[in-house]
């Protein structure tokens, strides 16, 4: 049976058991529970604390997980990424007070709070810098400067909302970008159970980025339509009853799909419809 971490908390939680449960897995009810079993699927599904979950992985005991990429490379366990999930982006930064700091290397002989303190050493480490030391924190780490325990501080920047309530900026390059990743055990031997599960969130995911549009298009319209809507692979072009007209369906960005029906109704297509895909293979 496949053994499978989810995280059970945060940023991660919700959107992992969505796509985990889009892509046909047994999951979790709000009640809860620390570990489940899909028999249908042949998997064991535990819910971890995400800041653990690279350390099982990594050990080996379980053969999957989903966890945070800044939180793989914080934990430093031999585990290694196997898929991107597309939730849970956000960008890690140094920050501190406005004047300060301009880059990592004004970080030399300075106090650094974190809480991820393996991701940010490797990165010091990696620019030749020595800070004094790391404060280690679990979170709300933009207070600590206020509260005086730091020089500086490194943390998850999202929408930057927290560092501009406390008067903060941030400085030098981003240390990584960060998103929600499948991570398994470094090395780990090619089993198919596994492949089928990344097959699936994979397909979960891409069938988030498209949409399916059908419309209906004058014969005499229809190379210019299809130039609109030219498919990933080609469209189907499907005649109507009524003569001189085709139904056509494509398969189209997500993020350009308004736009291609503004044009395809300039056009002069008409029953112009866009549907969400559940799934897909592609
Ligand atoms: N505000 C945010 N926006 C997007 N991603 C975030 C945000 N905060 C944390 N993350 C990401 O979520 C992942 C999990 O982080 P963490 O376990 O700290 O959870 P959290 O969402 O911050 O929840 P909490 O702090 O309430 O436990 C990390 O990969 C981190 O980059
Ligand atoms: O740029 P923003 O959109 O403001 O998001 C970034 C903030 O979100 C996270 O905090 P969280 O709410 O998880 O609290 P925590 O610090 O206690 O983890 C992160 O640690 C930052 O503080
Ligand atoms: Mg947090």
């Amino acid at each position: 049976m496949l053994r499978v971490a989810v995280p059970n908390k945060g940023s991660l939680s919700g959107p992992a058991t969505a796509m985990l449960h889009e892509a046909g897995y047994t999951q979790r009810g709000k009640t809860g529970g620390l570990v489940i079993i899909d028999e249908e699927n042949d998997v064991e599904f535990f819910y971890l604390r995400p800041r653990d979950i690279a350390v099982y992985v990594g050990s080996g005991r379980l053969d999957l997980g989903i966890t945070g990429r800044d939180l793989l490379i914080d934990s430093g366990a031999a585990a290694e990424e196997a898929l991107a999930l597309g939730f849970a982006r956000s960008t890690f930064y140094f920050a501190a007070a406005p004047g300060t700091h301009h880059r990592v290397d004004d970080l030399d002989g300075q106090t650094i709070a974190t809480s991820y303190p393996g991701l940010v050493a490797k990165h010091l480490a990696d620019h030749g810098v020595h800070p004094a030391g790391l404060v280690r924190l679990d979170g709300a780490v933009e207070t600590s400067l206020r509260l005086g325990v730091a020089d500086a501080i490194a943390d998850v920047v999202e929408t930057g909302r927290t560092l501009a309530q406390l008067n903060l900026v941030t400085f030098g390059d981003p240390i990584m970008v960060s998103e929600a990743i499948v991570i398994r055990p470094a090395n780990a031997d090619t089993n198919p159970a596994v492949q089928r599960l990344l097959r699936r969130l994979h397909g979960v995911g891409v069938a988030r980025d498209y949409r399916i549009v059908d419309y209906i298009v004058a014969d005499d319209l229809l190379d210019r339509a299809v130039t609109i809507t030219p498919g990933l692979e080609s469209p189907t072009i499907s005649r109507l009853h009524r003569p001189g007209q085709a139904a056509v369906r494509a398969v189209v960005p997500a993020s350009t799909v308004q736009a291609v029906m503004d044009d395809l109704e300039a056009l002069g297509a008409t029953a112009i419809l866009a549907a969400q895909i559940h799934a897909c293979r592609l």
